[in-house]
């Protein structure tokens, strides 16, 4: 069958994350709570004659490729399902060989994913300039691989609609069920929380793959600690299922607690969105939920000398904080309660940012993926998404 050849220009983002509570246990099918924040990747997506161009300057990748060549290698190995399911190894092999990286090649894993998910959804294959520009800091915690995922889903789908208007699933269900596998050739095993809170903004309550939206989000105010410690959120949850696998009756419960953080701080802040009276005693026990969650994590070793130092200057204020994401750097959060005064914020930032962190407060609960007006085009038309 012939390539395709021309679509209108398709611009995306998507939210970066904060997981209130949750990290690690939600990839053992417990409970975790997500909210988007203010932070967005952006990509825009341009039809291009017979060639392929990927521009991620973030992680300074600017290539490209003949169209024919890329149906020539890749197209006759793609995977026979062409709905998001597990991961063909085979197929990523290829797609390596193609590209002639070695597995373990973290700057070439984002043209992994481009390569599988457009080999699978733009079929039979059209020509395109991708372009990729995140606000999110990478490999921190706070989603930036889900966020990319989400745009090439949402992206590519939008595009293959265009050709295929029947038959072509764009639904938020189905853009995060084909980030989700591309979260999977980034990390091997995640839970799809990332994608999940990426695809559909505001406040989630994610078990076992069960996605609940919450109406509503009461109004946290949060400050956003960067320990500037990187590492990588595979390595991290492979410490994890490392001790899971050794003391599973110790490591088991050490989850069933987390979940109960999660269970516990969702009804405290569903409370707290219907009458604020009790308010001052509700974020008390957030604050104690939030400690208990940063010791349990700290038992499963995803903590961090930066991390624990933050702990301690928050509570030097009488402030909680706790890591948010895989751990082992990468970002903290502290929780603001709405009785401070803005000079104590003021000083704790000082204190945090003398230690050399740095400190940020962003919206939370944004939305989520969005397709937006592409400015080079003046017949683009913003495109609703769905919610199934
Ligand atoms: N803007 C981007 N451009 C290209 N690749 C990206 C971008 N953002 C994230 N990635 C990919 O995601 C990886 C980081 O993912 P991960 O370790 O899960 O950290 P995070 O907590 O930020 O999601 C990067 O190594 C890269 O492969
Ligand atoms: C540790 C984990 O729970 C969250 C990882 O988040 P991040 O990649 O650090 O943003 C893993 C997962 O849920 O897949
Ligand atoms: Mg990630």
């Amino acid at each position: 069958m012939a390539a395709r050849a021309w679509f209108k220009p398709v611009v995306v983002s998507a939210p970066s994350k904060l997981i209130l509570h949750g990290e690690h246990a939600v990839v053992y099918g417990r409970t975790a709570l997500a909210a988007s924040l203010g932070m967005r990747t952006h990509m825009t997506i341009e039809a291009l004659s017979e060639r392929v161009q990927v521009d991620f300057p973030d992680i300074g990748v600017r290539k490209e490729w003949p169209l024919a060549l890329i149906r020539q290698k890749l197209f006759p190995r793609r995977p026979p399902h062409l709905v998001p399911g597990e991961v063909d190894r085979v197929f990523t092999q290829v797609i390596h060989d193609f590209l002639g990286v070695s597995q373990g090649d973290l700057a070439h894993a984002s043209l992994i994913c481009f390569f599988y998910l457009f080999s699978i959804i733009c079929d039979p294959g059209v020509g395109m300039a991708i372009h990729v520009r995140s606000e999110i800091p990478i490999g921190a915690g706070l989603g930036s691989s889900a966020a990319l995922s989400v745009c090439l889903a949402t992206g590519l789908l939008a595009i293959q609609a265009e050709f295929q208007p029947k038959g072509c699933d764009t639904s938020r269900a189905a853009i995060s069920d084909w980030a989700f596998l591309s979260e999977k050739i980034l990390h091997g095993t995640p839970s799809g929380v990332d994608n999940a809170i990426s695809t559909f903004g505001g406040l989630i309550r994610f078990a076992q793959g069960r996605i609940e939206v919450q109406e509503r989000l009461p109004c946290l105010r949060i400050l956003l600690v960067n320990t500037q410690v990187s590492r990588r959120t595979k390595d991290l949850v492979d410490r994890v299922r490392v001790q899971h696998a050794a003391h599973p009756r110790v490591i088991g419960p050490i989850f069933d607690a987390i979940s109960g953080v999660s269970e516990s701080a969702l009804a405290i802040l569903r409370a707290l969105e219907q009458d604020d009276t009790g308010a001052e005693e509700h974020y008390g026990q957030l604050a104690q939920l939030i400690e208990y969650n940063q010791q349990l994590l700290r038992t499963l070793n995803v903590s961090h000398a930066s991390l624990d130092l933050i702990c301690a200057i928050a509570l030097e204020f009488g402030l909680q904080a706790k890591l948010t994401g895989a751990g082992g750097g990468g970002f903290a959060f502290v929780l603001l309660p709405p009785s401070i005064n803005e000079k104590s914020v003021l000083l704790i930032r000082d204190r945090l940012e003398e230690r050399g962190f740095v400190c940020q407060e962003t919206e939370l609960g944004v939305e989520g993926v969005v397709i937006q007006p592409a400015q080079s085009s003046d017949s683009f038309e913003s495109q609703p998404i769905s919610a199934s």
